[in-house]
C-alpha cells in the first residue's frame, strides 16, 4: 500500500516513529470481520470472541459469504466494523436508556449505527434515522426494516432541514462523511481518493453539518460526533471549535485499559481514537459533548387544537391487521395511501412532528397494503420483532429454498391452498409468498433480491447459535 507522504508524516508525528512502524504493520494485515447480533431475533454462536465495548458485537474467525446466509436477510445480525460499535459506550455511560428518548442519527446510511441505536434505546423511544442522499436512504430503510424495531422513522433530509425541529432531540449522533483514513486497510480506493485538500473540505463540511443541526438538539442533550479518520482537523479541532462556538460540556467516558482505545484532548474536549495496531478494528474517532442548558421533560400528550398529518387507519382495516402484531394495544395504526403502518402509540405526537417538517421515507412497521377489500401483508411485518406468527400459516425452508426465494425465483413447496404463507429459515421470517392452489407466488421485494448466482455447493454459515 503506497501511502501519501503528508499522511505518513502526520501519522509519524501523532504516533512517534516506533509506534508508527507498528501502525504500518497493522495496515498490511487482513482486517478483522465483525458482526452485531440482533438480540431480539437471534443469539450468537458460542465461541465467537466478543467485541469488548459492544454487548452484541462478535468477531468472526473468517469472512463467510454473507450474501449466502439467509439470517442476514432476516435481520438477525448486521456486519459492522468493530471500532464503530464504540458508540454504545456513549449511550450506556452518558444517557439514561430506560427513559423515553428522541434520538437522531443524522448521517445514517447504510444503517450500522441506526440499527445499533435501535437496539440500545427503549421501546417507547423514537429514533429518527436520516440520510441526505436519496438512493442511500433506500438502503438505510431496507436495513432498518430488516432489523424490525418498529420505533424508527427513516428520513431523507439535508442537515439544515432539522432547523425546523428546534430543541427536539435528546441525543444526536453525527457520524460525519470524512476523508476515510481509517478505511485505508479495508478499502484501497480510500487511499486513492485521499488528499490534504479533501481533508480540509471534509473538515469544513463537518463544521457546516454541526452548525446546521445544532438547534435541533435540546438544551442538556447529548451529541455523539464520530468519523473514521485520524487527522486532527476533522476530529479534535472540530469538536474544540464547536465547544468554542457553543460552550459545550465534554463527557469523559470510562475506558478499560485492555480495550486499547487512546483518549485525546483539545480545547477541553475529550476524544477517543482507534488505531488498528491497538484495537481489533479499523480507524475511528469519537467525542461526546453535552449542550449547555437544562433538560426539559418530553411531553407526549395529544394537543386538542393541532392539525395532525398522520391519519389513523379505518376501524375495518385496523380490525383486520390488529392481531398481526404481538401487543397491538401498544400501537397506533395509521394509513398512508394504501399502506397501513403501526407505530408505538406513545410516539404518535413526536412522529407527527417529524412528518410535519421532514421527508419520511419509512416509518414504524409497514403492515399491509389495502387491495380493494383484501389486505396484502408487507415485508416490514414479516421482519418485525413484534410479528405475531400465530396469525399466519408458516413454512420452513431449507437453505437452497431460502436462497432461491431471496433471489425471487419461483419455488415449489408442495403446499396447497389460497392463503398467504410466511416463509422462514431456521425459525427466522424472510418474507411472504401467496399460494394459488399448488403454485406459490414469490412476494419478496424486487429491489432487495440477491443478485449473485448460487454456487454448486452451498455453504452453511455458523454465525448464529443453532
Ligand atoms: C460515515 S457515513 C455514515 C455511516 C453510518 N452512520 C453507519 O454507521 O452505517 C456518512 C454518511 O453521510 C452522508 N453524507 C454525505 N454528505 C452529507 C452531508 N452534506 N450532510 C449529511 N450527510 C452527508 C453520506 O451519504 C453517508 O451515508
Amino acid at each position: 500500500m503506497q501511502l501519501p507522504v503528508s499522511f505518513t508524516e502526520r501519522m509519524q508525528r501523532l504516533l512517534g516513529l516506533q509506534e508508527y512502524q507498528q501502525f504500518l504493520n497493522a495496515l498490511q494485515q487482513t482486517p478483522p470481520v465483525s458482526i452485531r447480533v440482533n438480540k431480539a431475533k437471534a443469539t450468537a454462536a458460542a465461541g465467537l470472541a466478543a467485541v469488548p465495548w459492544a454487548a452484541a458485537g462478535r468477531y468472526l474467525p473468517v469472512r463467510p459469504s454473507f450474501t449466502l446466509d439467509p439470517a442476514i436477510h432476516a435481520g438477525a445480525y448486521y456486519v459492522q466494523e468493530a471500532s464503530s460499535m464504540f458508540v454504545e459506550q456513549a449511550l450506556r455511560q452518558a444517557v439514561n436508556l430506560e427513559q423515553p428518548l428522541q434520538v437522531l442519527d443524522l448521517c445514517g446510511a447504510p444503517g450500522g449505527k441506526s440499527t445499533h441505536l435501535a437496539s440500545l434505546i427503549s421501546e417507547d423511544s423514537l429514533l429518527v434515522s436520516n440520510e441526505v442522499i436519496r438512493s442511500r436512504a433506500s438502503i438505510l430503510a431496507e436495513n432498518v426494516a430488516k432489523w424490525g424495531s418498529g420505533n424508527v422513522l427513516v428520513t431523507s433530509n439535508d442537515p439544515r432541514d432539522f432547523g425546523r425541529l428546534p430543541d427536539f432531540f435528546d441525543v444526536m449522533v453525527v457520524d460525519a462523511p470524512c476523508s476515510g483514513e481509517g478505511m485505508f486497510r479495508k478499502d484501497p480506493q480510500a487511499v486513492q481518493e485521499w488528499s490534504e485538500e479533501n481533508v480540509k473540505l471534509c473538515a469544513q463540511r463537518q463544521q457546516r453539518i454541526l452548525m446546521d443541526v445544532w438547534d435541533a438538539l435540546k438544551p442538556g442533550g447529548l451529541l455523539v460526533y464520530s468519523t473514521c479518520t485520524w487527522n486532527e482537523q476533522e476530529n479534535e479541532e472540530n469538536v474544540a471549535w464547536l465547544s468554542e462556538q457553543e460552550g459545550v460540556e465534554s463527557i469523559r467516558l470510562e475506558l478499560q485499559p485492555e480495550w486499547g482505545v487512546v483518549p485525546t484532548q483539545l480545547g477541553g474536549v475529550e476524544g477517543y481514537r482507534f488505531y488498528p495496531h491497538r484495537v481489533q478494528g479499523e480507524g475511528f474517532f469519537m467525542a461526546v459533548v453535552r449542550k449547555a442548558g437544562e433538560e426539559a421533560a418530553i411531553s407526549h400528550g395529544k394537543s386538542k387544537k393541532k392539525k395532525y398529518k398522520l391519519t389513523p387507519a379505518g376501524k375495518k382495516e385496523k380490525a383486520l391487521v390488529e392481531n398481526w402484531l404481538l401487543e397491538p394495544e401498544h400501537y397506533t395504526f395509521l394509513q398512508y395511501g394504501e399502506v397501513i403502518t403501526a407505530l408505538p402509540a406513545y410516539l404518535f405526537e413526536a412522529a407527527d412532528e417529524v412528518y410535519q417538517h421532514l421527508y419520511v421515507v419509512y416509518a414504524g412497521t409497514e403492515l399491509a397494503e389495502v387491495k380493494g377489500k383484501k389486505l396484502k401483508p408487507l415485508q416490514g411485518l414479516a421482519l418485525s420483532q413484534q410479528l405475531n406468527k400465530a396469525a399466519f400459516q408458516v413454512a420452513e425452508l431449507d437453505l437452497e429454498q431460502a436462497l432461491r426465494y431471496l433471489r425471487k425465483e419461483d419455488i415449489s413447496l408442495g403446499t396447497n391452498g389460497n392463503d398467504w404463507l410466511l416463509l422462514q429459515y431456521k425459525g427466522l421470517p424472510l418474507g411472504w409468498a401467496k399460494q394459488i392452489g399448488s403454485r406459490v407466488n414469490n412476494y419478496y421485494p424486487k429491489e432487495w433480491r440477491i443478485r449473485m448466482d448460487l454456487p454448486q455447493e452451498l455453504p452453511e454459515t455458523t454465525v448464529l447459535a443453532s
